[in-house]
């Protein structure tokens, strides 16, 4: 049965406030069901393009001629054509990894090297406006694209606009989630006042349809006379592509239209094997990561904040301050006590952000290597819903948690803080892999031989997987906490998708949709680096042949089952180490679980691990494509 895509809003209990503390033991997590529905620089690699890439049409007509199985993966609902082409065949997976399809961030560097006479020059015309387009950095501080227009406004002598644009079908497209939709219009709103304190409007316009968001910029700036326009690049292709775009449509207009490098700590392409290539495994990646920031410790530098627009502009574009933030689209909206909720578990905005990385660094960082795999330790940041809006920069978070180390040093001093500092390095980890194999973005596995790969399909067992009603304590433990906060636990997150991918043996794409439809700091390259981990499918993953037992994960890292007890509550009243898995210890512990209406496991471990090494390896000795 296909996954809905319009997931009504998630059943927040009233008490899951209680700090963000989804952990919190003070507070108790709702014992009810969920009632979901169904729920270009020199040392970059990037700098030239190789061999042009095909139309998008001829993507789609290609694959659909040869691959029976992406029809398959459409009636399943995985991948939605309403805007994407059909999955992407093996055959032209490899071409991209031997370089024969030039990847969207080299066709976007192409484009930039080749015109960058002519917006050098159109960058030097006097007067007008100076404009940046806020995407996911919704911020003010230490902001690349938009310190870089107050520099270039300020040496003018003109002001800066800020522009934000609301394209419901993006959000659509994209799966974005119900509240991950409300925390960035909330996170507008924060931006919007600050700005005007720098007497900066920000200009708020919906447009429905994402393919006409290009055109409709180019008709703004044009219409305030702008000779600059800023943002910072996202890595995903059709944003890559659509800033291609309009590269060329600003410069039609003479507009020089400059997409600034700010989202990684390390910008994509930078870094690189011995032999020139990109690092497929994280830790010599790392360690490059960390040699590169510090022999280039500018990347971590505060971007400055632009200076107050000069007196006059606030009069003389006084129709642009003040404009109403949008309602959410309606398949996006949450109930009023669903919002409510949400806004007290995720203070949105910047002041938020850096007051939580503060509560971080002075609390909890220094235990933080010893502590972050309890999910009910509540010893992590809690600030990837910031990372993924861009109301914090990855940069700030690295360059805050350095300056309480006893070191200058990344991979050096306080255990936890270097240990903190490589996690939020993952982050980079999984954009560069993205931007580098972009087919990632294109329903593929980074290893695309896994492909093939007979998944089960079994809506029943998806139901009860997404509901937390699969018989394994942790697994529903973390799934109703899940779609009751719009958060869970990395090892958490891990436990689940392997059980989604290997214990079920449903399609890994089912769970990361999922995912998307559910987090409130849902974030592609993350999600898909995370789901390729866990299900053996992606870039550094974990061996196939390693299934996590979903009992030794809940013995090991919620010993006292205070995790499960908080979000299970039919499992409440079961005592000790029982907890763990009722039925198989029995006495009271199987009657109580009985009696509580709690499921008995949908997959009984033993078979499903065999079965799931058997359909592996059957896949991978399979013929590709
Ligand atoms: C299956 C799966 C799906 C995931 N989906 C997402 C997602 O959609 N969005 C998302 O931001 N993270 C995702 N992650 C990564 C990770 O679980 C979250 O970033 C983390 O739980 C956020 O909590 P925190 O801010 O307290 O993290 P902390 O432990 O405090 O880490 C600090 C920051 O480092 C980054 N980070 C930490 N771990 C990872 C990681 N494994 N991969 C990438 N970045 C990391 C995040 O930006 C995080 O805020 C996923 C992981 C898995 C296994």
């Amino acid at each position: 049965m296909p996954p809905k895509r319009k997931l009504r809003s998630s059943n927040i209990p009233p008490n899951a406030a209680s700090a963000i503390d989804y952990t919190d033991s003070a507070g108790k997590a709702p014992n009810k069901r969920s009632k979901l529905s169904k729920p270009a620089s020199k040392a970059s690699t990037y700098g030239t393009a190789t061999t042009p890439a095909k139309s998008r049409g001829g993507d789609i007509s290609d694959d659909e001629a040869k691959f029976d199985h992406s029809r398959a993966e459409e009636r399943a609902g995985i991948v939605d054509r309403k805007y994407y082409p059909a999955e992407m065949s093996n055959e032209r997976c490899a071409m991209y990894n031997a370089e024969e399809i030039a990847r969207p961030m080299e066709r976007l560097n192409t484009v930039l090297q080749e015109t960058n006479t002519q917006r050098e020059k159109l960058g030097k015309q006097k007067g007008g406006t100076v404009v940046h387009w806020f995407k996911r950095d919704l911020r003010v501080r230490d902001n690349t694209g938009l310190s870089e227009a107050g520099r270039v406004a300020k040496e003018k002598g003109v002001g800066v606009i800020g522009v934000w644009i609301m394209s419901p079908q993006d959000w659509e497209a994209h799966l974005v989630s119900p509240a991950k939709c409300d925390f960035e219009l909330r996170s507008v709103d924060v931006l919007r006042q600050d700005l005007a304190e720098l007497d900066i409007p920000l200009y708020i316009e919906v447009v429905e349809k994402r393919k006409e968001v290009p055109k409709r910029l180019v008709e703004l700036a044009q219409e305030w006379d702008a000779k600059d326009v800023f943002c910072n690049m996202e890595f995903e292709p059709d944003e890559l592509r659509r800033e291609e775009k309009l590269v060329k449509m600003m410069l039609e207009k003479k507009i020089k239209f400059e997409p600034c490098q700010d989202d990684c700590v390390v910008p994509p392409g930078n870094l690189q094997t011995g032999g020139g290539k990109q690092y497929a495994v994280y830790t010599p990646w790392y360690r490059a990561w960390v040699a590169h920031l510090h022999s280039h410790p500018d990347l971590l530098t505060e971007r400055p904040v632009p200076s107050k627009n000069p007196s006059g502009f606030r009069q003389k574009y006084s129709q642009l301050f003040n404009c109403p933030i949008p309602d959410a689209p309606e398949s996006k909206k949450l109930s009023p006590e669903d919002k409510d909720q949400l806004s007290r578990l995720w203070p949105a905005g910047e002041h938020a952000a850096i007051e939580r990385l503060e509560r971080f660094l002075t609390e909890k960082i220094g235990r933080y290597q010893a502590t972050r795999n309890f999910p009910s330790a509540n010893s992590t940041a809690c600030v990837s819903v910031h990372h993924a809006a861009g109301t914090l920069a990855a940069r700030t978070s690295v360059r805050m948690a350095r300056s309480v180390n006893s070191t200058k040093k990344l991979d050096g001093g306080i255990d936890g803080i270097r240990s903190w500092i490589s996690e939020v390095a993952w982050r980079d980890f999984y954009r560069h892999v993205l931007v580098h194999w972009p087919y990632i973005c294109m329903h593929k596995p980074f290893k695309f031989e896994y492909t093939n790969i007979a998944w089960e399909s079994n809506a029943t067992h998806f139901e009860a997987w997404k509901a937390g009603r699969t018989g394994y304590p942790l697994v529903d433990a973390a799934m109703r906490c899940l779609n009751a906060t719009s958060y869970m636990h990395n090892r958490l997150r891990m436990v689940t998708a392997s059980f989604l991918a290997k214990h079920l043996l449903l399609d890994w794409r089912l769970g990361e949709q999922y995912f998307m439809t559910r987090l409130i700091d849902g974030d592609f390259a993350s999600n898909a680096g995370g789901w390729g981990f866990a299900s053996s499918t992606g870039v550094d993953p974990q061996p196939y042949f390693r299934v996590f037992n979903p009992w030794l994960q809940s013995e090991k890292f919620d010993a006292e089952g205070e995790f499960i007890r908080k979000w299970v509550g039919e499992l409440e009243g079961v005592e000790g180490s029982a907890v763990h898995n009722p039925y198989e210890v029995g006495g009271e512990a199987g009657r109580v679980a009985e009696r509580r209406g709690y499921p008995r496991c949908v997959v009984e471990h033993r078979f499903a691990r065999e079965r799931c090494l058997r359909r592996y390896k059957e896949g991978l000795g399979r013929e590709t494509a």
